[in-house]
């Protein structure tokens, strides 16, 4: 008999606040599954245990299939890279099964459970300060935002279901991070519409630093405008409908027809980072393992997850991107735990209430990535000649930026991150 183990991937965070609401949500996901199924999870980044912690409790517990989902909204840089090249590594080394799911998606149990946080907030806002008509509401809605254009569209699309759902006088959507517009310059914009009042809806699944920015920068900007009632709605946290989605995400994989799963992408390379040194998986070659088999992503019409996909089909403004490796980036900050460098603001120079993420602007691009490591480890970035150091990653080997990871188009773009840079 097989015995089946679920792994669940969560982000992580340098805040432990984050951690332990999303330790919640995954303890209550067994009661949702068959019961002879063994649920484990883990993070990406920062927080314990890791991603291969979960998976080793899983082996060790005798698990010879093991259903990952990835603990996301949306699929962009981890659902698409970090996550699968994380499961794919450890499934290669250990000789063991691992799927992987979809993200959780454009879903209409995702935009009841959003539904449902506005919703608490319309109704506190109307008792602490008296009813203002939906019609007189200005809804935002706040997203992660990536540097793949397929996932910020989709904040975008929650955004309308939602504003078109519930009857909002007018949308506006912002991001806080990577790509445009950002929290506070889209505030801004959307005080100069006359609304009465703002609710502020921060599309996440947790607490952490950046709905403390959310948070910090609609204070700042509410102290500017006492004319708008500013209203800051929850996240999803373990809304039942998100238990739901997440429940689903992991039962449809032992369905009949796999989900589409960009852990075994046919238009993509992929490089493993193994200990003792990189190996590649060729598009080529995963296609010829997938022969035979009913794959959507082989179908005539390809999966959600695939169509707009900026590796799989040239996306406007993203064409450069097709077919490029897929890789982890993430090993650097995997498990430094809840209190890594910057996760208090009080150690920061350029912030003072909550993080802006003005540090980050003037890292280089791999730096971008790498900038958590430099300040523990030393990779010297040489090119094309091998180190006989080792560390404990191992990813040393293939450091040698023999591809290049396109720049998102628009990192200069005024309203996105450059806003956060204190002017004079
Ligand atoms: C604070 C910070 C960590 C730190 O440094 O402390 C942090 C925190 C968190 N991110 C979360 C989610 C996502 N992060 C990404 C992507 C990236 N996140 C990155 C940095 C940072 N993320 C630091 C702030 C940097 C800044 O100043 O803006 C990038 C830039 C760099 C990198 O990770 O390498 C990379 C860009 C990759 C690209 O180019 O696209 C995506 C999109 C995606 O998948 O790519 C999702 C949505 C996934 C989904 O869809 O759910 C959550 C959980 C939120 C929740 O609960 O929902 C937290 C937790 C928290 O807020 O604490
Ligand atoms: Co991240």
């Amino acid at each position: 008999m097989s015995k089946t183990g679920v792994m669940i991937c969560g982000h992580g965070s340098r805040s432990q606040a984050a951690v332990d609401e999303f330790s919640v949500l995954a303890e209550k996901l067994p009661a949702l599954l068959p019961q002879d199924w063994l649920v484990e999870y883990g993070y990406l980044e920062f927080a314990n245990p890791v991603i291969r912690d979960g998976l080793d409790k899983l082996r060790e517990a005798g698990c010879d299939r093991i259903l990952a989902v990835p603990g996301m909204l949306f699929a962009a840089m981890h659902s698409k890279n970090d996550i699968p090249t994380v499961l794919n590594t450890y499934a290669a080394k250990h000789g063991i099964e691992v799927s992987y799911g979809r993200e959780l998606g454009v879903d209409p149990k995702m935009v009841a459970a959003a539904g449902a946080r506005i919703q608490e907030a319309v109704e506190k806002a109307n008792a602490d300060h008296g009813e203002v008509a939906l019609h007189d509401t200005c809804l935002v809605v706040i997203g992660r935002g990536a540097s793949d254009p397929d996932a910020n569209a989709n904040v975008s699309k929650i955004a309308r279901l939602l504003q078109e759902g519930m009857g909002f006088g007018w949308l506006e959507v912002g991001y806080s991070g990577v790509t445009f517009p950002l929290v506070e310059p889209c505030l801004r914009h959307t005080s100069k519409l006359g609304y009465k009042r703002v609710i502020v809806f921060p599309y996440f699944l947790f607490t952490g630093i950046l709905i403390d920015r959310i948070y910090g920068f609609t204070d700042k900007v509410a102290a500017d405008h006492p004319e708008i009632q500013f209203v800051k709605a929850g996240y999803l946290n373990d809304h039942e409908q998100v238990l739901a989605t997440f429940a689903e995400r992991i039962t449809e994989q032992a369905g009949a027809v796999p989900p589409p799963n960009c852990g075994t992408c046919l238009f993509r390379t992929q490089e493993l980072a193994m200990e003792d040194g990189k190996v590649v998986i060729t598009a080529e070659d995963r296609a010829k393992a997938a022969e035979g088999t009913a794959h959507p992503a082989l179908a005539s019409v390809p999966p959600p997850t695939c169509v707009m996909c900026k590796y799989r089909v040239q996306v406007l403004g993203f064409e450069a991107e097709v077919g490029s490796v897929q890789e982890s980036h993430h090993h650097h900050v995997e498990g430094q735990g809840a209190s890594a460098p910057g996760s208090n603001v009080s150690d920061c120079k350029l912030c003072d209430l909550f993080c802006t993420g003005e540090c980050r602007l003037d890292m280089g691009h791999h730096h971008h990535h790498h900038d958590h490591s430099h300040d523990h480890h030393h990779h010297d970035h040489d090119h094309g000649h091998s180190h006989d150091h080792s560390h404990d990653h191992g990813h040393h080997h293939h450091h040698d930026h023999d591809h290049v990871h396109a720049e998102y188009p628009h990192a200069k773009h005024p309203l996105g991150p450059e806003s956060a840079r204190r002017k004079g």
